[in-house]
Parts: C-alpha cells; sequence; structure tokens
C-alpha cells in the first residue's frame, strides 16, 4: 500500500495520479461496517480496473473541532489504522491532516481539491458520511458537487440488531468492559500494544508472575476487572489474563493510574522491555480487595480456570468453522 501523507494545501497534480476509486471516512477501529465500505471500494476498482484509494484524516476531527479536547483515545491509534486498512489489500491511503484550514473547506472546495483533484472517479462511502466545512455535504448532495467527474456508491447501514454498527459503540462496549462484544463489532479482539516493564515483584511471591505493560500509545482500554486474553511477541502468541486495576488487596491508598498486568499461561521467559500486543476477549470479573493473600490466589486458580475453559471452547468452535469452510 502506498501512502500518501498530505498537509492542506496539497500540490499534488491530477495528471500525476493514478485514477482511483476512493473509500473516505475517518476508519476508528476498522470496525465491520468500515470493512463493509472500504471492500464495496475494492470490489469497484477491480471492476473499472483502476487503483483502490482509501482517504483518512488525522488526528481525530474533535481535537481540532472541539476545543476543550486535546487528546483522545483511539480503538486504533494511526499505526494499527493503517495496518488493518492494509490488510485489506488497498494499493493506496491518503493521510490527510486534519488541520483548521483543511476543516473550513466548503463541501465544493473539499470535491474540487480532495476527490476530483486527486483523480477519483469513484467514490464509496457509508450513508452518513459528511464532508466540508460544519459537515454540510452529504451523499445525497455529493453528485451535485461531482460536476459529473466521478460516479458513487452510498453503502447501506450496517447493524447489530436496532444499532448501527459504529466507532462510537465499539467505544462504549469496550470502556464498559464488553469486549465480546467489541470483538464481533470489531470482526477480531480489541487490541492494545505496550512494552513490558519492572512491577512491583510481588506476583511471582504468590505464584503468579505477571508482565506490567505500559501501552505505547493513547488506547481506549476496558475498565478495571480481569480479562480472558492472548498476548503476542516476537512472533508468537500466548493465551493468559489479566488484570487491570489497582490492586486493592495491596494498596491502601489508589495509585495515580491502574496497571495492566498479565499472567502468561505456562510461560517463564524473562520479558522485560520486550514489545507485546494484548488481545481483549472476555471480561471475567471485577476487581476485588480480598481480606489476604490466600484468597487472593484462590480466586486466580479460579480465574485462570474460566479463561483456559473459554479458550479451550473458542479453539473448538474455531474448528468446527474452519472444517465447514473447508
Ligand atoms: C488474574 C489476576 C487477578 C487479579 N485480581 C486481583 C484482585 O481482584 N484484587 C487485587 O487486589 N489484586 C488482583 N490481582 C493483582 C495481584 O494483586 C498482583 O498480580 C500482584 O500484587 C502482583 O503485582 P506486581 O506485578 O506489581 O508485583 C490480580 C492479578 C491477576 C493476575
Ligand atoms: N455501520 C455502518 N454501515 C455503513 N457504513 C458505515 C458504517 N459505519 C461507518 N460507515 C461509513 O464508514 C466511513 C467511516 O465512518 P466514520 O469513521 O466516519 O464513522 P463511524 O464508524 O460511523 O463512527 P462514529 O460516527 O461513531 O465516529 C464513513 O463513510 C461512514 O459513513
Amino acid at each position: 500500500m502506498k501512502m500518501i501523507k498530505i498537509t492542506h494545501p496539497h500540490h499534488l497534480a491530477k495528471q500525476n495520479v493514478p485514477k482511483s476509486v476512493m473509500a473516505l471516512g475517518f476508519f476508528d477501529g476498522v470496525h465491520k461496517g468500515h470493512q463493509k465500505v472500504i471492500q464495496t471500494a475494492k470490489q469497484k476498482a477491480e471492476e473499472l480496473n483502476v487503483e483502490c484509494a482509501v482517504m483518512t484524516f488525522d488526528p481525530h476531527p474533535s481535537i481540532v473541532l472541539k476545543k476543550n479536547i486535546q487528546q483522545i483515545e483511539y480503538i486504533t491509534p494511526l499505526q494499527e489504522k493503517l495496518k488493518f486498512i492494509e490488510d485489506l489489500g488497498i494499493d493506496r491511503l491518503y493521510l490527510v491532516e486534519f488541520t483548521e484550514s483543511f476543516s473550513l473547506l466548503q463541501p465544493q472546495q473539499f470535491v474540487d481539491q480532495y476527490i476530483i483533484g486527486l483523480n477519483a472517479i469513484h467514490v464509496v462511502a457509508g450513508f452518513d458520511f459528511t464532508f466540508g466545512r460544519f459537515g454540510k455535504g452529504t451523499m445525497e448532495t455529493l453528485p451535485f458537487y461531482s460536476r459529473g467527474a466521478f460516479t458513487h456508491t452510498t453503502v447501506e447501514k450496517l447493524t447489530d440488531g436496532e444499532r448501527k454498527i459504529s466507532s462510537s459503540l465499539v467505544r462504549n462496549a469496550i470502556k464498559n468492559g464488553d469486549v465480546s462484544y467489541a470483538c464481533s463489532l470489531l470482526g477480531r479482539p480489541h487490541q492494545v500494544s505496550g512494552k513490558v516493564i519492572h512491577g512491583e515483584k510481588r506476583g511471582r511471591t504468590i505464584g503468579f508472575p505477571t508482565a506490567n505493560i505500559e501501552l505505547s500509545e493513547s488506547y481506549i482500554t476496558p475498565p478495571t476487572g480481569v480479562y480472558a486474553v492472548k498476548i503476542s511477541m516476537n512472533g508468537k502468541e500466548y493465551a493468559g489474563i489479566c488484570n487491570i486495576g489497582y490492586k486493592p488487596t495491596f494498596h491502601e491508598k489508589r495509585p495515580d493510574k491502574p496497571s495492566i498486568e498479565v499472567h502468561i499461561f505456562d510461560f517463564h521467559e524473562e520479558i522485560y522491555d520486550i514489545d507485546v500486543t494484548v488481545k481483549w476477549f472476555k471480561r471475567i470479573r471485577s476487581e476485588q480487595k480480598f481480606s489476604g493473600v490466600e484468597e487472593l490466589i484462590a480466586q486466580i486458580k479460579r480465574d485462570i480456570k474460566e479463561a483456559k475453559d473459554f479458550f479451550q471452547q473458542l479453539a473448538e468452535s474455531d474448528k468446527i468453522t474452519a472444517e465447514k469452510n473447508f
């Protein structure tokens, strides 16, 4: 995938840019709705025998448009978003820096400079995509702005029951700890990446060593509690159990921020400073304050059993699905 970074105003000349079918959107999470939009663009590009392009933006428009927001938590921070888009088999990605001057473009200026000017001959976006100053341009008015230079496909709303699959729905699911639901909306588990740092070194003394993880980006994370997770490092993936929390059993005073610690099953290596990715599969319980270490140990044993049973069932259902598809 060829990536073209653009800061407004751009100086790309139409005749130097290949014709494309262009999918448009912010695409935080690259959830199933986004996948449908991008896959529709890909199909159309094959039909028309031109490149398939995605145009996305960074940072999130709310940082520029709502002055009181300095940083937002992403489902997929930029690098992850680009990787998941690339995995869908796209030829080119226009990454437009979302600046104030860009946000002030009128719908017609946006279409002239960023669609017609980038040689898109067909545009694909969801039914509720908006563009231009105050989001005034819509899919209904797009043909008017197109000046006959391109056609378009509006992708119908993809829903889960009554609810539109959206980045907001995925964010809420993660924030509420419903990581299994987030997984079904994303079509894969939500994941976060970071580095293994030194913890309080108590874990090994109670029989459950844990890798303490410092996140590398501003991710949305699930609330405090215990989760069945998979953790990958150096190209290998392991099952484990994660506690996000303040460890109230050991801390009278709540630490500033919760720690994220993973006990990896059947694993005994030294992994400080290693880069890891954690995938959230299932919430098991809330964090508790136990009256003693023995009680905590007994509970962690039950947590591990529950997580192992879950992964066993998952492996069996994946096997059945794979056999059906064979
Ligand atoms: C699966 C699991 C569940 C946990 N649940 C709790 C809990 O409910 N309450 C609590 O105070 N600590 C809980 N902990 C945190 C332990 O107290 C923690 O792992 C231990 O203090 C080691 O911390 P350290 O890695 O900073 O040394 C849990 C840890 C794991 C791995
Ligand atoms: N469920 C869906 N069905 C069809 N198209 C969708 C769906 N969700 C998003 N899209 C389209 O995908 C593109 C990117 O969507 P965008 O990231 O802007 O918003 P979103 O996923 O709807 O989330 P939110 O509005 O909560 O931020 C847009 O063209 C949008 O219309």
